[in-house]
């Protein structure tokens, strides 16, 4: 029997008397009897079984999961309601669990007040056009008053949080209309998104991002080890061991300009010509990780023009820049995205018209980033594909239950 509690089951021995003919392989049981040390080598306790009731019986014909089978994840991805009761989606969700209570604990214990930050919100952050309208009839519309959509980022409300509590984080949904049916994208993914006031350099956010991944990741290491090994035993074998370093070595730095011109020298033709000004396109993020020797990097400084609006301009030329970072990891690229917020007013004008409030009361020079949270649990598992890191995911042309 096994309560997902852990990989392991507990074993049940029971008199032939005890058996029962709905007692399948999936049954829901309730066994009571007498926890005792095993004379198996491979267990160290049983259970002596006095009574078995079948609380809920498996038609084991049509159950799609089978007795000691390691199925493939595309395999338990068509069953969202079971795979759950699948080894490896009950590694996943414990880790993510885990993980999840170490991001909060990062940020708490370190003086960041954590703030719920809205889902449905009337602008758009990124400035990409990736809004998921809500209530996109006229009469909906109506409700608010404006147009409203769901979130693609935390970080304009962390803005403004950040001018009162100075440290500050958010954990939550966001959503991004992205028709793209890659393994690195989803329509509804997890952010975990800091703000820190007071900061003048993109250092700083290096750092919390640096040590944030290393805390999280060494909690995760220590609380689930049997978890993680299935993971790097039957998933990503190359990953074995491979963690345990990355979090001893300091992670490295190179600019954009830097990153351009190490694409401009790879003996490799890529499909998108890399071209200072031009987006990292994935082609790109995978050939730097590697030249860099698999292992996470950060690109920082990035051109003025990609960016979006509140990224601090670097005043420099003719090669314009922002304070710009993301951080590149091996098999999944960008794995987090940051910035100095732009906090002088003249820099700003003509933009929004409440975040030029912000920095006419008391602004302060600041800035922050975001996690994405499957992509963090991708790299770490090393999961090919991002739909078997969230317990439901929904993607272009996907809404399973
Ligand atoms: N909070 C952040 O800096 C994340 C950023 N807004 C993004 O969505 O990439």
């Amino acid at each position: 029997i096994n309560d997902g509690s852990s990989l392991e089951s507990l074993q049940v021995v029971a008199d032939p008397s005890l058996e029962k003919r709905d007692l399948t392989f999936g049954s829901a049981v309730e066994v009571q009897g007498k926890l005792v040390k095993s004379p198996h080598r491979m267990q160290n306790m049983e259970l002596q079984a006095e009574t078995i009731r079948v609380v809920g019986p498996c038609d084991i014909w049509s159950f799609p999961l089978k007795m000691k089978e390691r199925h493939p994840l595309e395999y338990v991805r068509q069953f969202p309601h079971l795979r759950c009761r699948s080894n490896t989606l009950g590694a996943l969700l414990r880790i993510r669990s885990e993980a999840t209570a170490g991001i909060h604990s990062f940020f708490q214990d370190n003086g960041y007040v954590h703030i719920h930050t809205p889902i449905i919100t009337s602008n758009d952050c990124e400035g990409a056009g990736e809004l998921f309208q809500i209530g996109e009839s006229a009469e909906k519309t109506h409700f608010f008053s404006v147009p409203a959509f769901l979130t693609v980022s935390g970080q304009l409300h962390l803005e403004v949080m950040a001018g009162a509590f100075t440290h500050v984080f958010t954990f939550g949904p966001t959503f991004r209309a992205e028709n793209s049916q890659s393994r690195r994208h989803l329509a509804e993914f997890y952010m975990v998104e800091a703000e820190l006031s007071f900061t003048e350099s993109l250092q700083d956010i290096m750092q919390v991002m640096e040590d944030l991944f290393k805390t999280v990741t060494s909690t995760v290491l220590s609380k689930c080890p049997h978890d993680v090994e299935l993971f790097h035993k039957y998933i990503a074998p190359a990953q074995k061991g491979r963690l345990e370093q990355i979090l001893k070595h300091k992670f490295m730095i190179i600019s954009y300009s830097e990153a351009v011109e190490i694409l401009k020298q790879a003996p490799q033709t890529f499909t998108f010509k890399p071209e200072w000004g031009c987006d990292l396109q994935t082609e790109h993020e995978k050939y730097l990780v590697k030249h860099c020797g698999e292992v996470p990097v950060f690109v920082v400084n990035y051109p003025y023009d990609l960016k979006p609006f509140y990224m601090r301009d670097n005043e420099d030329g003719p090669q314009h820049t922002v304070a710009a970072v993301d951080l590149l990891v091996p098999g999944v690229g960008e794995l987090c995205g940051g910035s100095l917020r732009e906090e002088r007013l003249p820099f700003l004008k003509s933009r929004l018209q409440r975040y030029l409030d912000l920095r006419k009361f008391g602004s302060v020079p600041h800035g922050g980033f975001g996690m994405g949270f499957e992509r963090y649990l991708q790299y770490i598992l090393g999961v090919d594909n991002i739909k078997d890191v969230i317990p439901f995911p929904r993607f272009s042309h996907s809404c399973l239950l």
